[in-house]
């Protein structure tokens, strides 16, 4: 049965590589403190830590999108990375609390319709996690999984708010395809037509994989914004300018295939550099209700591999703490 899953403080200890004379991240991020198996709002609102980490590692929503199975490998070696990197004064590790990961089974229909219909369960299960970390007071840090799950997070953090939110996606895809069943590719479109969404800044769209009806609904849809990543090459970065228009704490989402060589279903090699989205996310002078990085895969269902996923998530998860810890 699909569950979440809350790391205890052993289940940390065990995921740190210890070395004499230096001290992880690990040995100092915060875990949930209570045991009886469920997340709740007012023990979460009494952590020190700020920002909660947890995963999703699925890809059926990125299968019923008629991707490559992968996403779902990124979670735990992202965690694992991410706990080894060293505290120091410029990131301690508490102010960081690492709640756990949803388990996913694999869905007994294995067809497009029901990979569609897990997708459906999926965001049942994510929504309501999200929505307490965010009435807790705490900003939701989480590794997917596919796209799909922007819908559930966006719909949380809209919940716990009472009210839609914007949101700002670094991505190749608009995802804003056709409500046709949930997948990876439509999270926008069903968080739009459910009224969790309002306004929606795209940074990066590659005009070869949107298609005609995606740069329909951009061009007459006064909430959508787009800058393509075939203008930026032209005319340069200025990301903080093109999220300037937004008023409040949007979300932040970071689809990994817009960078160039990272292993995910929809990797490209043409695309942002790593540094590129890593001096976004340090520059930035916005905070942001959450982060969602997605579609990272480390071990693709074709045989493809690669450990830097890991790291660069590693690194996108610390840069976003440190640029947004002395913001809160
Ligand atoms: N979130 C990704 N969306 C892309 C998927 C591409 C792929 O998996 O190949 C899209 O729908 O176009």
């Amino acid at each position: 049965m699909d569950s979440f899953i809350i790391y205890t403080q052993q289940d940390i200890d065990q995921l740190v590589i210890n070395r004499d004379g230096e001290t992880k991240l690990g040995e100092r991020v915060v875990s949930y403190p209570s045991a009886d198996g469920s997340v709740s709002t007012a023990v979460l609102a009494s952590s020190e830590a700020k920002f909660v980490l947890l995963g999703i590692p699925e890809d059926v929503g990125v299968r019923a999108n008629s991707g490559i199975a992968g996403a779902a490998s990124a979670w735990r070696t992202s965690l694992v990375t991410f706990l080894n990197i060293q505290s120091n004064r410029f990131l301690r590790g508490n102010e960081i609390l690492v709640l756990g990961h949803f388990e996913i089974d694999e869905p007994v229909d294995s067809s497009v319709a029901g990979l569609r219909k897990k997708v459906e369960e999926i965001d049942d299960l994510v929504y309501p996690i999200i929505e307490k970390i965010v009435a807790a007071g705490k900003i939701p840090v989480v590794i997917g999984g596919g796209h799909n799950n922007a819908f559930p997070i966006i719909k949380g953090v809209a919940l716990a708010q009472n009210a839609p939110i914007d949101v700002v996606n670094i991505d190749a895809h608009a995802d804003l395809r056709a409500l046709e069943g949930r997948h990876s590719g439509n999270g926008f479109s069903y968080a739009l037509k459910e009224n969790y969404l309002d306004h929606y800044l795209m940074y990066g769209l590659h005009q070869n994989y949107n298609n005609e009806a995606i740069l329909n609904q951009i061009e007459t849809n006064p909430k959508l914004d787009t800058i393509f990543f075939d203008d930026i090459l032209n005319a340069g970065i200025d990301f903080n300018g093109f999220i300037s228009k937004l008023e409040g704490m949007p979300g932040l989402e970071i689809d990994v295939d817009c960078i160039q060589h990272v292993l995910s279903s929809a990797e490209t090699p043409s695309g942002f550099a790593a540094n590129e989205i890593r001096r976004m996310i340090l520059g930035c002078n916005k905070q942001f209700a959450y982060l969602h990085i997605c579609e990272g895969a480390t071990r693709m269902l074709d045989g493809r591999v690669s450990r830097l996923t890991a790291k660069l998530i590693a690194y996108l998860v610390s840069d976003f703490v440190k640029a947004h810890a002395t913001k809160v």
